[in-house]
């Protein structure tokens, strides 16, 4: 067996620029998005991770004066989802995100899970049904709440909130799923569920993270950018980061020198 199968382009960031209105966050971003792997991104605080994150599902669109420039394509179709042709709600249908604190909608377990069905124009009840129950399974909360589909979903822990939320952004079957420090709200067991959680997720759906934690990044992903004010200092095989960067700036920042 080849050890050397060449990983398919989900999609791709071409010498992305992003501006907050005068402030360029973003400097001649260029990165592959690898199909059915956990791409991670890392860096310092301010470095434009989130940034770069939220350019994926065209977050920045809510905020007037935002500004991309350059390109993100997505495959199999190659469409540029930030040109201003492509509608917003039609990216946030292929990609969609998990923030850093659980966010459920105020509404039910049940509606939480079924909102971006709805929005797909689902609205048979059999249908919905079932594909909020193969999202919960999916994301491992189902036999957690299957009792109490119709409580409110303020009522669970924080947790299961999360892992609620996941249940939704996997509903709408993404292509790639963002998450943006899925589990920094959330405790040590918690955490190692969603990175459980993360590792099943993989075999079906393209994922990008946005951590803090190095341990995490290491242990979850496949390949690991490393940001610094607003550009990529380096990107490789997560493996290769963390044991041989080629960059001195890298090393310093896994190894905590970083000042
Ligand atoms: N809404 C905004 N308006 C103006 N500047 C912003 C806005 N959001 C972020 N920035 C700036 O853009 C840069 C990148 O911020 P971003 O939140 O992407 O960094 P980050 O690497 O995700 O940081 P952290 O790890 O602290 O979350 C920072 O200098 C930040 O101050």
């Amino acid at each position: 067996m080849s050890a050397s199968v060449q990983p398919v382009l989900k999609a791709e960031s071409k010498n992305l620029n992003f501006y907050y209105g005068d402030f360029k966050a973003l400097t001649g971003i260029s990165l592959p998005v690898h199909d059915k792997k956990i791409t991670a991104l890392i860096g310092p605080s301010g470095c434009g991770k989130s940034t770069f994150l939220r350019c994926f599902n065209r977050m920045h669109d809510l905020y007037p004066g935002n500004r991309y420039d350059g390109e993100i394509t997505l495959n199999p179709d190659g469409v540029n989802i930030l040109s201003p042709k492509v509608d917003p709600i039609e990216v946030r249908m292929r990609i969609s995100m998990v923030f850093q604190k659980p966010n459920p909608f105020p509404k039910s377990i049940f509606e939480n899970v079924a909102y971006g069905l709805r929005v797909r124009g689902i609205s048979k009840r059999s249908v919905l049904e079932e594909k909020v129950e193969e999202a919960l399974t999916n994301a491992a909360i189902w036999n957690e709440v299957k009792d109490r589909l119709n409580d409110l979903a303020f009522n669970l822990s924080g947790g299961q909130q999360q892992r609620l939320c996941i249940a939704r952004a996997l509903a709408i079957d993404p292509e790639i799923m963002l998450f943006d420090e899925p589990t920094s709200a959330l405790d040590p067991i918690a955490t190692a569920n969603i990175e459980e959680l993360m590792a099943e997720l993989k075999k079906r759906f393209t994922i990008l993270i946005v951590t803090h934690n190095m341990q995490q990044a290491a242990r979850v992903s496949d390949y690991t950018a490393f940001l610094y004010l607003g550009e990529v200092v380096e990107f490789n095989d997560t493996k290769k980061i963390f044991t041989t960067p080629d960059n001195p700036r890298t090393e310093d920042y896994i190894t905590g020198r970083f000042g």
